[in-house]
């Protein structure tokens, strides 16, 4: 017996050797034909049982030979296209490169003119839409459909973002970044306490505003009044439901709803309670909706959830109706699957903006103070609730403050790869550094934005490590040079989107300095590019100039030096203290930074203070 079951066994391996040897070969061959520069691998990085166990494989292949595995030993770490940025490219000479491995070839791209072709051509290079599966936890959305199916969600979920319902994100960023400020300071504060938790409490803010301005459901701040009240018929508050079920997202994502549902572990138990509890909230709002609908009335504002019932097809004569009115456009599943996407995808990439805004303004004291003096000549002494979508927003977009949000997303843009692929034996034809070359059918294709925000062919740079380095002031142009554009143009440029084509918008304002198309690329372009671009610009930019017209934020040295030792060190004591705090920041944003949804800083937290201008303890 044992005997068969060793000969079973050998058979299984050998047939596994086999066919894996003969898929590298047919990837080779394939890469060999395409004209693009490539490498060879021994596994796809992004296999799920790699993904899960590399840890355990690594420190065995650390020992193989170094001239065995040099080549393709860093590549086997998921991080290695945040660790190598365009480091990767640089060493083959070309910003087009193909990873070989037997269970997948996939296209690296950190050339512009590469991404704007592929991001152009909707058809030839479509979105891997299974790698989306994590965000269709309700339904199918307009993140995670491809083809028709995808026209249909984006012409649907379109129309609410307009630069009218813009004005409702600005006024909602304003009121809440005045309160997460509250809840750190006062009015008396000259020197905040440390504080550690900006990036949860930058998600916090994120996910009021897109509820709020969204969904027209407020919520609170601790400190401002309880929204812990739980309603007839629910065991959750919406808050705590929201906030439960994204926290324990990546639980729904990777376990079966039919495990989550029965299982007794009691992480499974709260992230599927927390998963029917905003369910049911949603469909209750959706049921509000229709009766809306139905009784012929309708709301001012963005109203995602409206738009959404409307787009689908429910109407006023449909509902009183049902023989009337048609199937409906889209499913009730759908529509909770659009609504918690724009949840998603609308609050962790802005707060992540926002946080590391901060970050980089404490480690760059001499940007901050340009952007403190950007905004007192932008907004002179009024108060945020003088301050005007209209006039204020255009100047802000293209001062000091658009300069601070373009180079944090230039640095640490939230998708660092942006997915693609081509379709199953159909190879495509490009044109890289004026020559044709061809994508293998079946090809995996990661536009990698954070390469490409650092390829010294499209920035203005003094060297490569000010490629590397957060100086906001490379957006600003000479004063001198006429740039053609006024910020009033531009901004029409701005208005409308054109659901069903291109997004043409430049993605930033004709003060700064204009990138050439393809080579900054935090929003995407082309066709599937971010829905929500201008809502988050809006957002961040309100919420920057909330923080910075009256504090000055400064790292926290407290781990170096206690405040007593503070109070009468000497300038140069305290310099040397906040040295230290730089140094660890930027350690932590070396290698503690790790992508989940989004790019964040996930092994470890940066404390800050937050100073009164005019009373800051650091020289700018
Ligand atoms: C700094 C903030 C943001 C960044 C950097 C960002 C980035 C992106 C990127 C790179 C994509 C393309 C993803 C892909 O092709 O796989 C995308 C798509 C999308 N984003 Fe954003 N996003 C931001 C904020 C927002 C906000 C605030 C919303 C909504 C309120 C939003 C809604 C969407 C939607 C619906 C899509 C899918 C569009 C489509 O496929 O047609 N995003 N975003």
């Amino acid at each position: 017996m044992v005997p068969y079951l060793t000969l079973a066994f050998a058979a299984i391996v050998i047939a596994y050797v086999g066919h894996t040897y003969r898929c590298f070969q047919i990837n080779l061959a394939a890469a060999k034909k395409s004209g693009i520069p490539y490498v060879c691998m021994p596994v796809y990085t992004f296999n799920t049982v790699w993904l899960v166990t590399h840890t355990l494989w690594m420190p065995f292949v650390e020992r193989l030979p170094r001239s065995w595995t040099e080549e393709w030993i860093d590549l086997l770490i998921p991080e290695f296209l945040w660790k190598k940025k365009h480091e990767l490219f640089k060493k083959y000479n070309s910003d087009i490169l193909i990873i070989v491995s037997p269970g997948a070839n996939t296209l690296y791209v950190a050339d512009a003119d590469v991404n704007s072709q592929i991001t152009a051509r909707r058809n030839d290079f479509p979105k891997p839409v299974w790698m989306y599966k994590g965000v269709d936890v309700y339904g199918k959305n307009v993140v995670s459909t491809e083809g028709a199916n995808w026209r249909h969600h984006r012409k649907i979920t379109s129309p609410p973002f307009t630069e009218k319902n813009n004005v409702l994100v600005w006024q909602e960023s304003l009121r809440q970044a005045e309160s997460m400020m509250a809840g750190w300071t006062t009015k008396e504060t000259e020197v905040s306490s440390p504080v550690w938790t900006v990036a949860t409490e930058a998600m916090r803010l994120s996910l009021h505003v897109i509820s709020r301005a969204g969904f027209g459901v407020g919520l609170f701040w601790p400190h401002e009044k309880s929204d812990t009240k739980i309603p007839p018929g629910h065991k959750m508050s919406y808050k705590s439901a929201l906030e439960t079920l994204l926290e324990n997202l990546i639980i729904m994502i990777l376990t079966p709803q039919w495990l989550l549902k029965y299982s007794p572990l009691k992480m499974h138990k709260v992230a599927y309670q927390a998963f029917c509890e905003w369910g049911q909230y949603m469909r209750e709002m959706y049921n509000d909706k229709r009766a809306e609908v139905k009784s012929g009335s309708s709301r001012d504002g963005m109203d995602l959830m409206g738009a959404l019932v409307k787009g689908a097809g429910i109407t006023e004569e449909s509902l009183k109706d049902p023989e009337k009115g048609g199937s409906q456009l889209l499913t009730d599943d759908e529509i909770l699957g659009n609504a918690f996407v724009f949840i998603l995808a609308g609050h962790e990439t802005a707060a992540n903006t926002i946080h590391f805004s901060v970050l980089f303004l404490a480690m760059h004291m001499k940007s901050q103070k340009r952007l403190q003096e950007d905004l007192d000549s932008i907004l002179g002494d009024r108060p945020a609730s003088e301050w005007d979508y209209d006039r204020d927003m255009p100047r802000l977009f293209g001062s000091m403050c658009g300069a601070v949000m373009n180079e944090e997303l230039r640095i640490l843009p939230p998708v660092i790869g942006i997915p693609k692929t081509t379709p199953k034996d159909q190879p495509q034809g490009l044109i890289y550094e004026g020559r044709n070359v061809t994508v293998p059918g079946s090809c995996y294709i990661n536009l990698a934005t954070a390469a490409t925000h650092r390829n010294p062919k499209y920035w203005p740079h003094t060297s490569e490590e000010d490629l590397v380095d957060f100086r906001p002031e490379r957006w600003l142009l000479d004063p001198s040079k006429e740039n053609g554009n006024t910020d009033a143009n531009a901004y029409e440029e701005e208005e409308g989107l054109d659901f069903d084509g291109p997004d043409k918008r430049p993605d930033t304002a004709a003060s700064l300095f204009r990138p050439q198309k393809g080579a900054y690329v935090p929003f995407s372009e082309g066709y599937r590019s971010c829905l929500g671009r201008r809502f988050a610009q809006v957002e961040i930019l309100a919420v920057i100039a909330v923080i910075f017209k009256t504090w000055t934020v400064e790292l926290d040295v407290s781990q170096f030096m206690s405040d007593e030792e503070f109070k009468t060190a000497s300038q140069e004591k305290r310099q040397e203290a906040w040295e230290k705090a730089n140094a660890r920041a930027k350690d932590l944003l070396e290698n503690g930074m790790m992508t989940i949804i989004t790019l964040q800083m996930r092994k470890g937290k940066v404390p800050f203070r937050f100073v009164k201008r005019g009373c800051e303890r650091f020289k700018a």
